[in-house]
């Protein structure tokens, strides 16, 4: 997908835009309604098509169930002064409200139709692009927002535009035409002063049912898709949580947060229904008062208001003369109905005016996640990577993550030499973790440098860099699929042999050996249904065979007992395919390593091999003494 316009959602930052390295920045939450509204009708622009057919379907279903009651009210008007012959009239009639019935019912089922499809599409593309957009925001978007959010944005937050594309863009334009058509109709009908007391009454019910409340309905929508959020979130966190919140005979608490949540979404919710009982009454109110108006000018008001039927036609004897009085019968009864004709037009505004605060307060929100600047962006002209080595350097490297002050690492310097063996040890909090972030650009130094083969990793494409760093995350996530596609995730073209090889360094072997169906063994979701020790194999066998020229290694072996542990560090430097740098707490894991690094409170405190640290007596020799 290009990094230029997405769809409905605004473009995120690039590299040359993106301000401080780790800085998140939002402004979506204070763009205009005018703004959020233009944008989403940017976005419309691939189901154009399709939404010009449901727009103009709804107009002609909306004129066609005017006809149905404009037909009969002029003809009952016209029979009852006489001025028709009643059988061919009924028979017209009845066939003019057949017909309009029939377009009608056509013409909602094609809006409904190409409404939705279009909606439903412009959905899916967003979802795609919502995607495209956190991938490079991670995992500062993760850290500041929660899984649970991004997984409610994704999903309710992009579902409720349904309503802007399905629900708003159509009756809007009907909203509009179907009012200053029925006007038109009353003045050319039934003369200039009945239209103006149609186009007042339509005019109250246009304008004041959607202002009444509007900022209270605006700031009560956005409070129920935070509250909402907030709850999804919970869930969410119960739903991974559920074996320790058992274990922990901690149902009861938990449910009371969720029903804190769940109270408050109500509570937010009922702000709203006293502002939509309002509207509600103001929607039947001004038909009821425009009705009475047209009574009344017709009673009272000037003769001939409604003076457009010709006395003249009507002949002597009939029902009609006794009528005379009565010759613009027909102009009222047509503008009187013109009242409900219009009404369900103007209904649809009330509607809309419901649901679309909900909808703008999503489009924000979505907004708000995708302006926010990554934390890591792609630069603007990419080194050209050749032929990785895999040296790696950290020049006089300080971070500090952006929720604490302190630096995780502090003056680090660190040369790792292509095609080596690197061990990172320390204590727990050490910066061990926050080294390897750094190694795989999750996130940016605040000072210094890290290069691979010399180039600084932000003038590499983040793809490139990716490709040839692997990492071995310290909590690795599987997929619910088969052991196969979990192996495969990074190299989809591997090989048999090469999947055998990676498996057996990683000792893997045995454990597929003992499944009956092997690789094809479905792990069920997070990799639930194996040990904590297996699925680290997993893991560690998927990193091992990518066989990039660079795999960090995060306490890759920290569940595995001493035995295990022992042969997969053995196997390990001829199963990677370059330089390793293994993060570990247990230092017999180090031995082996060409160098070992020793860090404590974010400082690299020493360096050298096994033996010469032990020799020295320092931290490491503390370490090791623990
Ligand atoms: N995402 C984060 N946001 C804020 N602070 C963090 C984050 N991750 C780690 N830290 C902090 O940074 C410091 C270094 O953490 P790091 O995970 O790098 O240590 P470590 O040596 O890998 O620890 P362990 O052996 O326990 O995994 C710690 O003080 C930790 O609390």
């Amino acid at each position: 997908m290009s990094a230029g316009h997405l769809g409905n959602l605004p473009a995120a930052a690039t590299a040359d835009g993106a301000g401080p390295a780790h800085a998140p920045e939002r402004d979506g939450e204070h763009a205009s309604t005018p703004a959020v509204v233009l944008e989403l009708l940017r976005g419309a622009r691939p189901a154009a098509g399709l939404l010009g057919t449901s727009v103009i379907a709804r107009m002609i279903g909306h004129a066609a169930g005017a006809a149905l009651l404009l037909v009969p009210a002029w003809n009952l008007g016209r029979l009852a002064v006489g001025v028709a012959e009643p059988g061919p009239l009924v028979a017209v009639t009845v066939a003019l409200m057949v017909g309009a019935a029939f377009v009608k019912a056509l013409c909602r089922y094609l809006e409904q139709l190409t409404g939705h499809i279009a909606a439903f599409r412009l959905l899916g593309r967003m979802r795609t692009e919502l995607f495209d957009r956190l991938v490079p925001l991670a995992p500062a978007i993760t850290d500041t927002h929660g899984t649970g959010r991004l997984m409610s944005a994704a999903t309710r937050d992009i579902d409720r535009l349904e309503v802007f594309y399905a629900h708003t863009i159509a009756p809007v334009v009907t909203a509009v035409w179907m009012p200053l058509a029925g006007v038109a109709v009353a003045a050319v009908v039934a003369g200039p002063l009945p239209a103006l007391v149609l186009l007042v009454g339509v005019g109250v019910g246009a304008i004041a049912v959607p202002v009444v409340g509007a900022g209270r309905a605006r700031r009560a929508a956005r409070e129920v898709v935070d509250r909402r959020t907030v709850l999804a979130q919970e869930v969410s966190d119960d739903l991974r949580g559920h074996t320790e919140i058992l274990s922990f005979d901690a149902v009861e608490h938990r449910a009371g947060v969720v029903d804190a949540h769940g109270r408050a979404v109500a509570a937010a919710m009922r702000g709203t229904a006293g502002v939509l009982g309002r509207r509600a009454a103001m929607t039947l109110a001004w038909q009821a008062m425009t009705t009475i108006a047209l009574l009344a000018l017709a009673a009272f008001g000037p003769e001939g208001a409604f003076g457009v039927a010709d006395a003249t036609d009507i002949p002597a004897g009939s029902l009609g003369a006794a009528a005379a009085g009565w010759a613009a019968l027909p102009a009222l009864l047509l503008t009187i109905a013109l009242v409900p004709a219009i009404a369900p037009a103007l209904g649809s505004v009330e509607a809309f005016a419901r649901s679309l605060p909900a909808a703008l307060a999503s489009a924000r929100r979505l907004r708000e996640l995708t302006t926010t600047s990554p934390a890591v962006a792609d630069p603007a002209r990419p080194h050209a990577v050749g032929r990785v080595r895999g040296t790696l350097d950290l020049e006089n490297v300080t971070f500090a993550y952006p929720s604490r002050p302190d630096p995780a690492l502090r003056d680090v310097d660190l040369h790792v030499p292509a095609g080596s063996f690197v061990a990172v040890v320390g204590a727990t909090g050490s910066g061990k973790s926050t080294l390897a972030r750094l190694l795989t650009r999750v996130w940016d130094p605040d000072v210094g440098a890290v290069r691979l083969d010399g180039v600084d990793l932000s003038d590499l494409a983040l793809a490139d860099l990716w490709r040839e760093v692997t990492v071995f995350e310290q909590r690795p996530v599987l997929l619910a699929g088969t052991i196969r596609e979990n192996l495969v995730l990074g190299r989809p073209d591997a090989s048999a042999e090469q999947l055998a090889a990676a498996c057996a360094a990683a000792g893997l072997t045995t454990d597929l050996d003992a499944m009956p169906d092997g690789l094809a063994t479905r792990l069920g979701e997070h990799g639930q249904r194996l040990s904590g020790g297996q699925a680290q194999r997993l893991a560690l066998a998927r990193a091992l065979l990518r066989r990039s020229p660079v795999l960090v290694l995060d306490e890759a072996t920290s569940h595995q007992d001493a035995l295990t542990q022992e042969g997969i560090i053995d196997r390990l430097r001829g199963a990677a395919g370059g330089t390793v740098v293994l993060i570990t707490h247990r230092l017999a894991t180090a031995r082996a390593a060409d160098l070992i690094v020793v860090l404590e409170e974010g400082r690299v405190v020493e360096t050298g091999t096994y033996v010469d640290l032990i020799r020295a007596g320092g931290a490491f020799a503390r370490l090791a003494a623990q």
